[in-house]
């Protein structure tokens, strides 16, 4: 062997290494590992079609204004990203702004802790996640409150994931994860002594149906704080730049269509609560949300040949290559949309459920 092959093979050999330990293995952390993607409640046969299926809700918008199919489309969704989101970003689905000297993990917890930190419940009580995901929020907050938390969301395969977590983190006996709608609840009305739903309302079609129903599942005098993704005041409806940025995140994020920030008060208000509070927490000084997506690009690229490697091998199912491809460039919509200040995915509003019943 000459010392150029000899070189080349061992530069293979410590590539190859180095890919498995620091790529594959660095995901084993949060949960998920590369070689265990899969299309969650889907049989892997079924991937790339129900691939085609989601992305044809968006060649034919009038399917989505079809209101009542939006939770099975959302549903969908989640399927098909619950797995990658796990890996590529961790069991928290959602942004928070960066904290100089703080790292995601810290930040995001941070966000989490604010949301229980406003709606002041005590330890002990019980408190809704609504659109839970795999339980990153809700498993940091009953750490944080000493709450007892029960999460909703419309993925059977996120409710497993998030069991599975919740037992291996030890709250299982405080965590509770059920399946079902946010928009019809299978919960007792006045059973939940707060509640917070965290960048998870804006897959509902209409904010009034979620907000009301959380309002009835809610104590008198009970608070429910939410971070709601919107567009803000710099977005311009006539602009088609602002138009196809907003466009490519409602499509790259299964959302039946952007509200704007003015509308969220409004809706609370219409339901029955007193609004104590709204800010949008990307506002300055808060640092970039952004700036994590950003960041993450090299590693995106570096994903995407693993996925396709992946599923080449047929070790991901087919149709795994093109639900990353669709978030990467999801990723950019999201970028451009925290930079030109057009888009927030924080409009935090604070409600409470009034003691006293209004006569209506
Ligand atoms: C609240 C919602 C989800 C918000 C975020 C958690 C996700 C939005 C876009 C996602 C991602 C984009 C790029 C992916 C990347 C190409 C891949 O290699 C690794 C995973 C990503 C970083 C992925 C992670 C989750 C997001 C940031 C919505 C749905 C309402
Ligand atoms: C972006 S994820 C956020 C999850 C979680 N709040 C977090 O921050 O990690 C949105 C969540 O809302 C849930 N969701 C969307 N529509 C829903 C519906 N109609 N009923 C129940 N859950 C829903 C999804 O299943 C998903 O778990």
């Amino acid at each position: 062997m000459d010392s150029l092959t000899l070189v080349c093979t061992v530069s293979l050999l410590a590539g190859g290494l180095y890919w498995f330990v620091c790529i594959l293995g660095s995901a084993e952390q949060k949960g998920k590992h590369a070689v265990k993607l899969s299309g969650g409640s889907i049989e892997r046969q079924h991937v790339q079609e129900n691939y085609n299926q989601y992305w044809s809700f968006f060649r034919r918008p009038k399917e989505i204004e079809t209101a009542d199919k939006v939770p099975d489309f959302v549903d969908t969704f989640y399927n098909l990203v619950t797995d990658i989101y796990e890996w590529g970003w961790g069991q928290s689905f959602h942004f928070s702004p960066a904290i100089p000297g703080k790292s995601n993990l810290e930040s995001t917890r941070i966000h989490e802790e604010m949301a229980v930190d406003l709606i002041g419940v005590k330890p002990g009580q019980k408190i809704l996640d609504a659109g839970c995901g795999v339980g990153g929020p809700m498993r940091a907050i009953a750490k944080h409150s000493g709450c007892n938390v029960v999460g909703i969301t419309i993925n059977e395969y996120q409710v497993s994931r998030a069991k599975a977590h919740n037992k291996k983190a030890g709250l299982e006996n405080q965590c509770d994860v059920v399946c079902g709608n946010f928009l019809q609840m299978p919960f007792d009305d006045a059973s939940f002594d707060g509640a917070y739903s965290i960048e998870a309302t804006c897959h509902a079609p209409k904010l009034e149906e979620v907000y009301s129903e959380i309002f009835r599942v809610l104590k008198p005098g009970a608070m429910y704080v939410s971070y709601e993704w919107v567009t803000t005041e710099l977005y311009n409806g006539e602009d088609p730049e602002h138009v196809e940025v907003i466009h490519g995140i409602e499509r790259g994020d299964a959302l039946p269509g952007l509200r704007s920030y003015s509308d969220i008060a409004e809706v609370a208000k219409k339901v029955g609560f007193e609004v104590v509070k709204e800010k949008d927490l990307a506002k300055p000084p808060a640092r970039p949300w952004w700036s994590r997506l950003k960041m993450g690009r090299i590693a995106y690229w570096r994903n995407h040949i693993l996925v396709t490697v992946l599923e080449f091998f047929g070790i991901a199912p087919k149709g795994t290559v093109d639900v990353h491809e669709m978030l990467f460039k999801t990723a950019d919509y999201l970028t451009k949309g925290g930079e030109t200040g057009i888009f927030t995915p924080m409009h935090m509003i604070l409600c409470k459920k009034p003691e006293k019943q209004q006569e209506s």
